[in-house]
């Protein structure tokens, strides 16, 4: 048997089905295509990331006695053109979730078969079928709770696969024509505090497993602390698997409600893709449909704060200024308050904070990313009320209390003492403030908080009349 294994999210040995069975059953072509008509949003810092997790790759099926081949362009038309050029018989992959993935396969099979070549998808690489219907309905799952308990009850997580010990390449194969280059360690900046490719993706998880599993359920909200596993990028890349991760889990000795809580979150994940593989129009259109009438501001100015980390509140400029824009990477606390704030108290659409997103994080997945502004927004399933408003000083002051977070990423601020650390201007609410000289330089807040909350909840009263 001749086979191409199309690596598509999921740039790892272990626990890599579509892998595993064509090394099995023969030679293997390892594929991998860059191609910009599936990226919705431009994603120049993942590029970079995914760049060097390839080297990573192709360095790992080099020890198998096989390598990576990179093409750019259409997917489909270039398996197509290599299958026939290497006369596989077979195209392995996992099954993709958004809209443009499942098109692309249907596309992809029907090309391929008038070729003579299977395509054969190995189901998708999470810890429950994302396609899973509500118990005894046609429709999707509507409530986390439920559907995370039915989940967890009616599933055994899969062992994961070991990585093949071999994989054989084709025999005496000339150049393919078009293929890239794949990357080098060399050209690639670093990222700081990750280490893109499948063994970093398994460091960080026995660093988390060894040293902050214990305590994750009260510490994960504490921006300073080291108290989640930064998993997120590995996991978007599928440099790790979901299956992996809950097997070392469930062989770990940390406390019961410490990997409960972690199970939970993971469970968002699932719950999140569960909702995109029923919604694929869910990355730009609300789930509750009458939200689409939901009238948001066009605050140019304090969308361009926001970005730019010039709101006058620490936390979230902490956040967007510096976490973001210096890691690719942030802290859930911070997403939530940040993106609270941008919908909330500046009225600005979550698509344009979930696109900035998109653009930014190291780990943006669609699914989670969609899935998570909606949830501040109140337009998700199961998500927050919309009068949920979080207010930044308060979380600053209650989740980062001696502003050590705030002080690492803005340390214009880190000479003042901790009751002003997020505080460092008036707002009209606090009649016995002092103005702190040592804040000279951080702008000045851009919106009122008790102003703009109240301007928000007139909004959505509007807006609750006015729906249809
Ligand atoms: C506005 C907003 C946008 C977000 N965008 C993304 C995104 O693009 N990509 C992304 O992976 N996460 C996103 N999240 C969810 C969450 O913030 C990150 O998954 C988490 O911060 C990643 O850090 P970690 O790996 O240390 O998390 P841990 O706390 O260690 O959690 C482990 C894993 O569980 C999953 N997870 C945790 N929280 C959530 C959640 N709320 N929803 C879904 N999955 C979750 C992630 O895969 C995470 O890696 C977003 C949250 C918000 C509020």
């Amino acid at each position: 048997m001749r086979s191409i294994v199309w690596f598509r999210h999921n740039l790892r040995l272990s626990d890599n089905r579509p892998l595993s069975l064509a090394a099995k059953e023969g030679a293997v072509l390892p594929v991998y295509v860059h191609d910009p008509t599936l990226s919705l949003f431009p994603d120049r810092v993942r590029q970079r990331w995914r760049k060097r997790s390839l080297w990573e790759l192709d360095r790992s099926l080099r020890k198998l006695g096989n390598r990576l081949h990179v093409f750019s362009g259409s997917s489909c038309e270039i398996l197509l053109k290599v299958a026939t050029r290497v006369r596989a018989e077979r195209v392995y992959a996992f099954r993709g979730l958004t809209g443009e993935d499942r098109a692309l396969e249907e596309r992809l099979e029907n090309e391929l078969r008038k070729a003579g070549v299977s395509l054969h998808l190995t189901g998708f690489d999470t810890l429950y079928p994302p396609d899973l219907a509500a118990e005894g309905r046609s429709s999707p799952w509507k409530i986390f709770t439920p559907y995370h308990r039915f989940c967890r009850q009616s599933f055994l997580p899969e062992h994961p696969l070991p990585a093949p010990s071999r994989v054989d390449s084709l025999p005496s194969l000339a150049s393919l024509g078009g293929e890239e280059e794949v990357g080098g360690a060399g050209e690639v900046v670093s990222f700081v505090g990750f280490e893109p490719g499948e063994a970093g993706a398994m460091h960080c998880l026995r660093e988390f497993l060894e040293n902050s599993l214990a305590g994750y359920a009260s510490r994960r909200d504490y921006p300073a602390e080291e108290g989640t596993s930064r998993l997120s990028p590995h996991l978007a890349s599928g440099e790790i698997s979901v299956r992996e991760i809950v097997q070392r889990l469930q062989e770990s000795d940390a406390p019961g409600k410490d990997r409960e809580k972690f199970l939970e979150e993971l469970g968002w994940r699932e719950f999140s893709a569960h909702l995109l593989f029923f919604h694929p129009e869910m990355l730009v259109d609300p789930l509750k449909k009458e939200w689409a009438t939901m009238e948001w501001t066009s605050d140019e100015a304090g969308f361009l704060a926001w970005k730019e980390g010039r709101t006058g509140f620490p936390l979230v400029d902490a956040g967007m200024m510096r976490e973001l824009a210096e890691t690719g990477w942030m802290h859930n606390r911070v997403r939530m308050v940040a993106a609270s704030f941008l919908v909330k108290n500046l009225g600005v659409s979550w698509q344009s904070g979930s696109r900035w997103f998109a653009e930014r994080l190291l780990d943006y997945d669609p699914a989670n990313n969609a899935a998570s502004w909606q949830w501040v927004a109140g337009c998700g399933i199961d998500a927050a009320p919309y009068f949920r408003i979080f207010n930044p000083v308060l979380q600053g002051q209650r989740y980062d209390p001696h502003g050590k977070y705030v002080r690492r990423f803005l340390p214009e601020l880190s000479a003042l003492p901790d009751e002003k650390i997020h505080l460092p201007r008036k707002q009209s609410s606090s009649a016995d403030w002092e103005r702190p000289a040592s804040s000279q330089g951080y702008p000045e807040p851009i919106v009122d908080l008790s102003e703009s909350r109240e301007a928000a909840l007139r909004r959505y009263r509007r807006f609750r009349t006015l729906a249809p």
